[in-house]
């Protein structure tokens, strides 16, 4: 990456900064202030946020000016998304957002080492690029997206990994959606351990 972001952590690459409600997993319906971080490697053919993916284009912030707009918004809670926010240091601001009271949530591929202060850490696991093994251990819920039969089989040697009180969410595909939500929703009535995690704000119309 040619982009020179500092490893302190002071300057984050900002894509995107919005207050609306969160539309996945288990915190869905919840008001919060999301942040996304431009850059990621992942390369899932199906990423719904390919804009993302090349952290040059997004301008070097500062993590201070982050938090202070995150605290505008009567909504106490912010997720941390991008791209994959993991590749930046997020120890600085996501300790400067929950010394203002704000809940830090994170989704992640976890493809790169953890950094920050987490009140929810949503895994979401890629075959493009694993999760590792540190993040697997501290995630409360793991999200698999689905977008075809076999993702159900894999999403099973997910689980095998995960803390016991681990959330477990099978979401489809959005491109996919009205062929995989029929078959989630018979998974998980034979299976109910998982749970179905829908994009509602895409049903919403909601960003
Ligand atoms: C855009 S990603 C950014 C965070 C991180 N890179 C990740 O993948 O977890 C945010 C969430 O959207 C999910 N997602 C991305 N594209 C999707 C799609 N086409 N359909 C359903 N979920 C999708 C990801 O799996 C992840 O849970
Ligand atoms: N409303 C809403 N909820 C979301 N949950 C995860 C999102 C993401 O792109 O990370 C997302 C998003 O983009 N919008
Ligand atoms: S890891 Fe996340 S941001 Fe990266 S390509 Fe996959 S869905 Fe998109
Ligand atoms: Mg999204």
């Amino acid at each position: 990456m040619s982009l020179q972001v500092p490893p302190d952590g002071s300057l984050l690459p900002l894509m995107e900064e919005f207050y609306t409600i969160q539309g996945e997993g288990f915190n869905t319906g919840k008001a919060a202030y999301f942040i996304r971080l431009g850059g990621c490697d992942v390369g899932c053919h199906w990423c719904d946020v390919k804009e993302s993916w090349d952290a040059t284009l997004h301008p070097l912030t500062p993590t201070e000016k982050i938090v202070e707009n995150a605290n505008k918004y009567p909504g106490k809670a912010v997720v941390i998304t991008g791209g994959e926010p993991l590749i930046y240091n997020l120890d600085p601001l996501t300790i400067a957002l929950q010394n203002k009271g704000i809940q830090t949530f994170i989704e992640t591929s976890g493809a790169y080492p953890l950094s920050g202060k987490w009140d929810w850490i949503c895994l979401s696991p890629k075959k493009f690029k694993s999760p590792r093994p540190d993040v697997i251990a501290v995630a409360d819920e793991i999200k698999i997206i689905v977008f075809n039969k076999s993702d159900f089989a894999w999403a099973e040697q997910h689980a095998q990994n995960v803390g016991p009180n681990c959330k477990l969410y099978l979401q489809p595909e959005w491109s996919k959606h009205k062929e995989m939500t029929p078959l989630i929703v018979e998974y998980v009535k034979e299976n109910p351990k998982w749970e179905i995690s829908l994009q509602t704000h895409k049903y919403l119309n909601i960003p």
